[in-house]
């Protein structure tokens, strides 16, 4: 973005760096055209100081023109805001994104905007930080003009034919916000208990709201003073130090690498034109609505005459309804359907999304083999199968990758992309670009039971039943982590996906046997503690939501709405009696600490192991994939919040309380990582380095 004024002096900085202190608000210096440079947020200043400086180019006496291309975003827009005229290349793109680093826009953003376009539509782009484009800023009254030439040459031609125009009508600060329609405290309090109830515990999006707020109600210079204190409080929090790390952390999952040396910026991804998948169950559908939307013409196979019929019209279904929430045509034309797996022998990729059944994977993978062109790269949707397994029913077992979706694929923003031994780092080159391309944030990692993600889950969904058996209850348990920011705790989960998808993935494991013994053999599994109780709910039938109980009661199969269930609550009581287990008092946080570090543990595990390559992976995984708060950074950012020391003291603690539990003895990087002074995250890459170096 530039800033033009009428006589062609450029006044405003093209690229400018240094920003936002919290104690620096009036002294922060000028943002680039994507807001201020996110880097050196708490670092010291530089370049001149912002807010001051709009004031200046508002109060000035020569018409101001911002002249926006590409992103006028955060600061950038700000800096516009205080120009008395703006004019957008038609591809430019604008928007308050503050909220999403945990901030709100405090260069005057949330004072100026809703005087200019009022409150309503001001509350959407600064809650949400959406961005939008010249079109619509148009229409929003966010710019004067929108061209499709050289932005500078409209904005200097605009400038002179405004010269010598009284300029007090165009000082947006001077503004009073447009009138709404009806009630104004009605209208804040309604979006006030939206944002709370959508926001679960994080505070940027309240403190928008409070900040637009006081631009309706107070006079500027008041709003400003409004704006600043209420930035000084996000700016310190931790949720904005989070918010932050996962900005990097995104794009720092993009540049991966694998322990064996390969590196994203040596190995150039293959052309992908056409692709294929295998299955149109529930996770395939979405995969071919994903690839499709993304623009990839898309063959989809499922041998079932029935099932295809009905995925044919499911799928169209989501397509449409993606095309018509986007305001695009559906893309139809994209998808192919057959029932012969022939049908796929010219395509690129193939992508399998069949049963989570071996032998059944094997057999697909055989002939895939034989029927692909020898170069196609052949990947599969497994969220725990072993890839390398797969990998050697095929001819070229180089080209075979799992690319591990969630579901629904076509919603949900996680990818791990997961390389076996024997995948060619173009393989997986080609199935992260891919990734990208879908709007995944996709993330190389290494082949393991259950790779990061659900590894780490194992840990996580243990402790929650050990817990039970110690005294708690499904409620106990869900509510400390609801307080945390998952939108449902474990129990509620299982009961939504239902308790026999663990049930069937135990009974493969060895671990669900059945009949019950009630000996002190009967909680102990292959060596180790082991809790029945999920296996027990399964064989009286109780499968969740579907069956209308299952950690909780839902009234009638397929209800939804959770309530606590007295049959569960008294069984659980005769389970400890019989076990002779003495229930105790259990409070949240220990709840907090068995789940969450039991899992970072296991983070640790992962990290040397070398499965994924630094914390931002995990971290990213987390948030995109496993509902951690993003607020919360993921849960190797929360490890490092909450002091590498302590969260070690307290494994210690609990693996001394629970020796039959490996999950809770401390993994000795975290224990090294102590040692070493426990780094900030952002270096605990380098650290893992030198520590495997000394080994
Ligand atoms: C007083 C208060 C003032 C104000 O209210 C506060 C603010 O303005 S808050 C700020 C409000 N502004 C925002 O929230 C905008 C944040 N930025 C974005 O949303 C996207 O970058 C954008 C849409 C602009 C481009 O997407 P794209 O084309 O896919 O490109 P990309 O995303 O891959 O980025 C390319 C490279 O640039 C880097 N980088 C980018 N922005 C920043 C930054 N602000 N800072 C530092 N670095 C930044 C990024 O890390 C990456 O580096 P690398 O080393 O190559 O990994």
């Amino acid at each position: 973005m530039g800033g033009f004024c009428g006589n062609k002096n450029i006044l405003a900085p093209k690229k400018c760096s240094g920003e936002a202190r919290h104690r620096g608000l009036t002294q922060n210096s000028a943002p680039g055209p994507k807001g201020a440079d996110i880097k050196e947020f708490g670092d010291s200043e530089s370049g001149p100081p912002l807010i001051p400086m709009i004031h200046a180019i508002e109060a000035g006496n020569k018409p101001m023109v911002a002249a926006i291309e590409g992103f006028a975003l955060g600061g950038g827009l700000e800096l516009a805001l205080g120009c008395h005229y703006r004019i957008a290349h038609s591809k430019a793109r604008l928007g308050l994104p503050e909220v999403t680093l945990g901030l709100l826009p405090a260069a005057g953003g949330s004072q100026r905007l809703p005087r200019l376009i009022g409150v309503p539509a001001a509350l959407d782009l600064i809650i949400t930080g959406r961005h939008v484009t010249a079109a619509e800023a148009l229409q929003l009254g966010i710019v004067d003009q929108v061209t499709d030439h050289h932005t500078v040459d409209a904005a200097v031609k605009f400038a002179l034919s405004v010269a010598g125009r009284p300029l007090d009508a165009r000082r947006i600060s001077s503004y009073s916000c447009p009138p709404v329609s009806g009630d104004l405290d009605a209208l804040f309090e309604e979006v006030m208990r939206k944002v709370r109830r959508g926001a679960r515990g994080a505070i940027a999006p309240v403190a928008c709201v409070q900040a637009v707020r006081a631009a309706a109600t107070l006079p500027y210079a008041r709003g400003m003073e409004r704006e600043r204190e209420l930035m000084a409080t996000l700016f310190t929090s931790g949720q904005a130090r989070a918010l932050q790390y996962s900005f990097f952390a995104q794009r720092a999952v993009s540049r991966w690498s694998t322990p064996s040396g390969a590196r994203w910026d040596a190995s150039a991804p293959k052309p992908v034109r056409k692709v294929a998948v295998i299955g149109l169950g529930t996770m395939g559908r979405g995969i071919a609505v994903a690839l499709a939307q993304a623009g990839f013409p898309v063959v989809s196979v499922e041998t079932q005459e029935k099932q295809l019929t009905e995925a044919k019209r499911a799928v169209s279904q989501m397509l449409e309804r993606g095309a018509k929430r986007r305001g695009v045509a559906a893309p139809l034309d994209k998808m192919s359907y057959s029932s012969n797996i022939q049908a796929v022998a010219d395509v690129d990729l193939v992508i399998e999304a069949v049963f989570e059944d071996m032998g059944l994977k094997k057999k697909i993978f055989q002939q895939l083999s034989a029927v692909c062109k020898p170069d196609a790269l052949l990947c599969t949707n497994t969220s725990s199968l072993d890839v390398d397994q797969l990998a050697s029913q095929t001819r070229n077992p180089e080209l075979v990758v799992g690319m591990h979706f969630f579901a629904p694929a076509h919603v949900m923003k996680l990818l791990e992309v997961v390389y076996g031994p024997r995948s060619s780092p173009q393989a997986l080159a080609t199935a992260m670009q891919l990734g990208k391309k879908m709007g995944k944030v996709s993330v190389a990692v290494g082949n393991c039971p259950g790779f990061v993600g659900n590894r780490m889950l194992k840990a996580y969904v243990e402790q929650a039943f050990f817990l039970l058996e110690e005294g708690a209850t499904p409620e106990l348990v869900d509510s400390a982590l609801e307080e945390f920011g998952f939108s449902m705790g474990f129990f509620k989960v299982s009961d939504l996906s239902g308790l026999d998808v663990g049930w069937k993935v135990r009974k493969e494991d060895g671990l669900a046997l059945p009949g019950v013994s009630t000996g002190p053999s009967a909680r102990i599994r292959q060596g180790r503690r082991y809790s029945p109780l999920g296996d027990l709910l399964c064989q009286r039938g109780r499968f969740g939501q579907k069956t209308g109980s299952g950690w909780y009661q839902y009234g009638k199969p397929g209800g939804r709405v959770a309530t606590p269930d007295p049959w569960l609550h008294s069984f659980l009581e005769e389970y400890r009696a019989q076990h002779g287990l003495v229930p105790r008092r259990i409070d949240p946080q220990e709840v907090l600490e068995r789940c969450l570090y039991a899992l970072i543990n296991e983070g640790f595990r992962i990290l040397e192991d070398g499965i994924a390559a630094g914390p931002e992976d995990i971290d990213c995984i987390y948030v995109f994939g496993y509902g951690w708060p993003h607020y919360r950074g993921g849960p190797m950012f929360y490890a490092a919040m909450v002091g590498l020391p302590k969260v070690l003291e307290r494994l210690e603690h609990y693996y001394r309380a629970h020796p039959d539990v490996p999950d809770l003895q401390p993994c000795s990087l975290l224990r090294r990582l102590v040692a070493s002074g426990s780094p900030p995250v952002q270096k605990w890459k380098e650290a893992i380095k030198k520590l495997h170096s000394q080994l």
